[in-house]
């Protein structure tokens, strides 16, 4: 079958429409999040890799995206997934309010961003540990910025504000596994686990304590519950800043893990302007209720781009997925 047909309305997506949704806060150098919304026989699928993943990477996203539109999702184990609010690398005083209307027991705070001195870290996640009181969990994630030895001074610096974990100080499997053999708190692994070979080296190189799985750069809900048994750590699910129908996929996946015994990144919607639903999956009381998600003509049609780039990037992941 040729990248086209994949396409192809034959195939059941007679739907396909793409967004651009603004921020409220810069988020990995972003302003603007964009996708590819596909309709299938089992509901709405998203598609929407960052803008500098070519077509290999983007392939796994592009089979997330059809799983969801073509096959749907595994049985749900539990109703609802706790969440935690999400902050950029923002000041003091917005720290505070995303934290207040996040109303989640457990916040995760961007940390080590470029450009930026270390005080600002530790204003950012003392904020934090204000708004969210003391009985609050906090985990703070460096992206793989910091070397060993700025992890260990930073992550010993910011434990003062008592942190739950930290995700991916450093870059390396080898710089994770020294890092977490040097500080009491414990590492998780993100960008380390985006490959399906990885799971096994995180496990064998002793890297991480937990692992952050996220449905599109794992390719599906399937493969990310593959890869959860691999490496055989406790899970934190993750979005990749999603529209509700992509959050949808994290939260289907959060449902279906046999054991989730943290709070999930899927709160995500707080940090988009808009929504392609006429719901958004926004948490009550800390947690996302587990459910599939209709795309909203007049909400969609607010946010709507030309589909035609979106288009060719999908048929471009698809044909690379095939060769
Ligand atoms: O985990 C969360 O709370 C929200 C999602 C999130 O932080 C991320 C989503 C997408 C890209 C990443 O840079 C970032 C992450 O590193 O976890
Ligand atoms: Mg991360």
């Amino acid at each position: 079958m040729t990248a086209e047909e994949r396409l192809d309305p034959e195939r059941g997506s007679a739907e396909r429409r793409a967004f651009a949704i603004g921020l409220r806060n810069r988020f990995r150098g972003i302003t603007v999040r964009e996708g590819l919304l596909v309709r299938g026989p089992a509901g709405w699928g998203e598609f929407s890799p960052f803008a500098e993943y070519g077509p290999r990477e983007s392939s796994r996203w592009w089979a997330a995206c059809l799983e969801a539109a073509h096959q749907g999702w595994p049985e749900p184990l539990r109703e609802r997934i706790p969440v935690n609010v999400t902050v950029p690398a923002v000041g003091p005083e917005r720290a505070t309010e995303i934290v207040a209307s996040g109303g989640c027991a457990t916040a995760k705070v961007k940390v080590a961003e470029k450009g930026r001195d270390w005080r600002e870290d530790v204003d950012r996640v003392e904020a934090v540990r204000a708004a969210i009181g003391p009985e609050g969990r906090i985990r703070v994630d460096a992206n793989g910025a910091w070397d060993v030895d700025t992890a260990v001074r930073m992550i010993r610096e910011l434990d003062r504000f008592d942190l739950e974990y930290v995700e991916q100080p450093s870059a390396t499997l080898e710089e994770l596994g020294e890092v977490r053999r040097r500080v009491d708190v414990p590492v998780a692994a993100d960008e380390s686990i985006r490959r399906a070979e990885d799971p096994l080296r995180v496990r064998a190189a002793e890297a991480a304590d937990i692992v952050v799985l996220k449905v599109q750069p794992l390719g599906g809900v399937r493969a990310a519950l593959r890869v959860a048994e691999a490496c055989g750590l406790p899970v934190v699910v993750s979005s990749a800043v999603e529209s509700s129908v992509g959050l949808a996929a994290g939260v289907a996946l959060a449902a279906a893990l046999p054991e989730l015994p943290y709070a999930c990144g899927l709160a995500t919607m707080q940090m988009l302007t808009a929504d392609v639903a006429a719901e958004p999956l926004t948490p009550v009381d800390g947690y996302l209720p587990v459910r599939r998600v209709e795309v909203d003509e007049r909400s969609l049609e607010a946010v709507e781009i030309d589909a035609a780039p979106w288009l060719a990037r999908a048929a471009a992941a698809a044909e690379a997925a095939n060769a």
